[in-house]
This record gives structure tokens, sequence and C-alpha cells, in this order.
């Protein structure tokens, strides 16, 4: 059993539920999840952690300063694990080149910004919530739905998030975390063995020395008459 932290921040409550499914999948798999939004996260000690994840949505084409930040302040610790990052966004949901590079770049540009290079990264499509959108957000959100997916009644919401692919992500991080957990295990097993070998060689030879230095000793003292 491995301990995960899960951190991330929701704008409108999608990356939150993201979380929420990743936890189900590593928790299915028998691990120790513990799940914090980084609002909730100031007391959070990354390093008490086998594994990490760290999840934020793009708003303005950035993801949300806060996470920024957690990750920014925990960077050592973050690296010094296995880890990783997911982001969702609505570039994910278009299947043009030109989205998806910009999805992309959304994360090259966190990479460049904090110096953290994720072992594992997942973009998922996020969800346009007309019913939490202010009236200038949601005509711009209706405005882009026009031009892209064709959904802009405002009077629901939509979900495009694949859970499949979030299903994915989990399963090849938990693949990732186990085998490295096997390994470092295996290694300061064959470590310990090594040092038992070696130190039972000493005791062995010390015994030698001992035993011989008796018989030398013992000869030197043999009675005259013998
Ligand atoms: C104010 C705002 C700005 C957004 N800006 C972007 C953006 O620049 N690029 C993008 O691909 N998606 C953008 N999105 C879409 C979000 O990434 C998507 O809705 C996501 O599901 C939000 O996750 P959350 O509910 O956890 O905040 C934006 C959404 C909002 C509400």
């Amino acid at each position: 059993m491995v301990s995960i932290l899960v951190v991330y921040e929701s704008g409108e409550g999608q990356t939150a539920k993201v979380s929420e499914y990743v936890e189900n999948v590593l928790t299915a798999r028998g691990h120790d999840v513990t799940v914090r939004r980084v609002a909730d996260a100031a007391d959070v000690d990354v390093t008490l952690y086998d594994a990490v994840l760290v999840g934020s949505p793009v708003h303005y084409r950035t993801h949300l300063p806060e996470v920024v930040e957690f990750i920014e302040a925990n960077l050592e610790a973050l690296s010094a694990r296995p880890n990783g990052f997911f982001q969702l966004s609505l570039a994910s949901t278009i299947p043009l080149k030109v989205a998806q590079r910009g999805d992309d770049a959304y994360v090259d540009s966190l990479v460049t910004k904090t110096g953290w290079q994720p072992d594992h990264v997942g973009r998922f499509a996020g969800a346009v919530t007309y019913s939490q959108y202010n009236p200038v957000e949601r005509m711009v959100f209706k405005l882009l739905a026009a031009v892209t997916t064709g959904d802009t009644d405002t009077s629901r919401d939509y979900e495009y998030t694949d859970w499949d692919d979030v299903d994915a992500f989990a399963t090849a991080f938990a693949d990732d975390v186990e085998a490295r957990l096997e390994r470092d295990t295996a290694t300061r097993r064959h470590a310990g063995t090594r040092r038992f070998t070696w130190a039972a060689t000493g005791v062995v030879l010390l015994l030698g020395v001992m035993a011989f230095a008796y018989w030398a000793a013992a000869r030197q003292f043999v009675p005259a008459e013998c």
C-alpha cells in the first residue's frame, strides 16, 4: 500500500470531480489516498507521502495561481517522489491540431514557470457550466461554443470529460508508483542482505583470528616436560 496525496484547485467543480474519480481508482488499488484542495493544504507536508498528484483547470490560458504557488513552494518534495500533474481545459475538447497544441502549451508554460517536470501528465476535457457563470462569461462561452462544440443552450451545463481517459491516467500512475516502490524495496532488501553477508564474514574472520591467537598463546605456555 502506498500513501498518495492528491492536491487540486477548482473553479466550477469539474477538477474536484476528476480528483474524486482519481481517488476512487487509487483507493480501489488498495492505496491510502488523501485528497485536498490547495486552499485547505497549507498544513500538508508533501514529504510524508510516497507519491503526489496535482490538478488544476485552465482559466484564461493559465493554471490557477494557487496551484502554481503550491508547486513552487513544494518543488523539491514533489520532484523527490513519483508525481503527476493533470489539467482540465476546453481546448482539450476541440479536435483541431491548433487547439491540441494550445493545450500542450498550457503544460509547457507551467513547466517553464515552475521548473517542475511531472513524471505523468493528464490533459482532460473539462466542462461548460453555464449555470455557474456570470452574464459576461455566459455570453463569451456561448460564442465560443457556437464556433466549436455547438453546445449553446445556456439553460444547461455540458460535461466533456472522458472518464476512460481519467481512468487510464490514474491506472498508469498507480502502475508506475507500485513498480517503483517494488524496485526500491528490492534494492533495500538487497542492500540489507549485502550488509548481513559482510557482517557475517567479519564475525567469522574475527573468530578465526581469536582462535589462532588462542592456539599460539597456548603453544607458548606448554609445560617444558611436554
Ligand atoms: C473563467 C474561465 C476561463 C477559462 N479559460 C480557459 C482557457 O483559457 N482555455 C481553455 O482551454 N479552457 C478555459 N476554460 C475552461 C475550463 O478549463 C473548463 O471549464 C474546466 O472544466 C474548468 O474546471 P473547474 O470546474 O475545475 O474550474 C475557462 C473556464 C472559465 C470558467
